[in-house]
């Protein structure tokens, strides 16, 4: 503005691709630095849920909408089974400065949130610039690094992005799944009420956590299930011993083919035996890969809340949350594998059922927390097959 006097303002914060680029802006969050895969998030709302979605362990996510952290962070809204363990994204990058917040539930600043989870943030970029790179040139390793004190050795960050191996060959939901056993028995968020629990649960689900996020077990429990959350190197052994009505295979991080060593032989005996069988993203792809079928790393992945999804079961189309940067390669699946989603963007394979076996599963998020709930039905055909198997049983 004319006549008003011009600082320069200090950079605190950079990100560093592997390729040698230099990005800076401004710290937010943590100070210190962590490497990670950038990806763009297309998402309008639910930052704090995407943040500690345990899906983005090892990635560093870019907000395509340039305003995050205006309704601030309050308690009731993170994902994530194990905040302690601070599993999900690992850095966070802003459009525009956080502003104070505002919104009758929120409980702080998103900085002190961040700060709290050790997220390092980076804000005051060109975040469209840096969407339309990972457009062109796929989701880049890179550094983010954070210090207030503005000194940064780029070189050796350099050097440290250009190492990183990446999340090709990554088995990271060891890292991210319970180690023991827990019940889970809280249904969905009401508004003015918070959250309850099932009170005479009927049925049991057994979800093996690759890194779930908790609206999964919440919708489940909803429809009346208990949900025993089993670690994601369970046998098939321990988790027939809970005589479930159905499994759950979850979503999570890193790369199918790495987790699928000791998630695979698991699957096969679960289909083996009969059990209803469900599979949410990370679970759709270890389900793809015990049928025989293949996944493959995306070029920019599928990171939003605005994604089309053609059902080819109904064909009805339904606008779903989306968070996967490997997908399933449709010709891969063998005979008696019906592919029934796919992707109405890029035309990717978004689901499977196995005939025969009440086996299904699908790549988008039906749980959304965030995003929209188009996809909630998926829960009731489930349930459903739990109930024809019970019938079955019962004949
Ligand atoms: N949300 C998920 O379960 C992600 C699955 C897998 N890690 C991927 O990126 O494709």
């Amino acid at each position: 503005m004319a006549g008003e006097a011009w600082t320069e303002r200090k950079t605190t914060a950079v990100l560093v691709l592997a390729d040698g680029t230099v990005i800076e802006g401004y710290g937010v969050g943590a100070e210190g630095a962590t490497e990670g895969e950038v990806c763009f998030n297309t998402a309008l709302t639910g930052y704090q849920e995407i943040l500690t979605d345990p899906s983005y362990a090892k990635q560093i996510v870019t907000f395509t909408f340039p305003h995050i952290g205006n309704v601030g962070a309050n308690p009731d809204d993170h994902e994530d089974l194990t905040p302690a363990n601070s599993c999900g994204a690992v850095g966070a990058i802003f459009r525009a400065d956080v502003t104070a917040p505002s919104n009758y539930r929120s409980a702080g600043h998103l900085d002190a949130w961040l700060k709290a989870r050790g997220i390092v943030g980076l804000t005051g970029i060109d975040t469209r610039a840096l969407t339309a790179f990972i457009r062109d040139n796929g989701m880049p390793n890179a550094v983010i690094a954070h210090s207030e004190a503005g000194s940064f050795d780029i070189d050796a960050l350099k050097a440290r992005a250009k190492a990183w191996p990446g999340i090709v060959g990554l088995d990271l939901a060891k890292h991210v799944g319970v180690a023991e056993n827990a019940v889970w028995k809280e249904t969905p968020w009401i508004w003015d009420a918070g959250y309850a629990e099932t009170s005479e649960p009927r049925y049991r689900v057994v979800a093996v956590d690759y890194g779930t996020k908790r609206n999964i077990l919440r919708l489940m429990c909803g429809h009346g299930a208990e949900v025993v959350v089993v670690p994601p190197t369970a046998s098939a052994e321990d988790i027939l011993a809970h005589r479930p009505d159905g499994v759950f295979l979850s979503n999570g991080p890193g790369d199918p083919a790495a987790t699928g060593a000791y998630a695979v032989p698991t699957i096969r005996k679960l289909i083996e035996a009969d059990v209803p069988l469900f599979g949410i993203c990370l679970g759709h792809q270890l389900l793809a890969l015990a049928l025989g079928g293949r996944t493959e790393k995306m070029h920019q992945g599928h990171h939003g809340a605005n994604h089309p999804v053609k059902d080819y079961t109904t064909n009805k189309v339904e606008i779903v949350s989306m968070n996967h940067g490997f997908a399933v390669a449709a010709d891969s699946l063998p005979t008696g594998v019906e592919e029934t989603h796919r992707s109405l963007f890029d035309g990717s394979n978004c689901g499977l059922r196995l005939s025969g076996k009440p086996v299904f599963s699908v790549q988008h998020h039906p749980e959304a927390s965030p995003g929209p709930q188009d996809s909630h039905y998926l829960f009731q055909r489930f349930f459903d097959l739990i109930d024809e198997r019970r019938a079955k049983k019962a004949a």
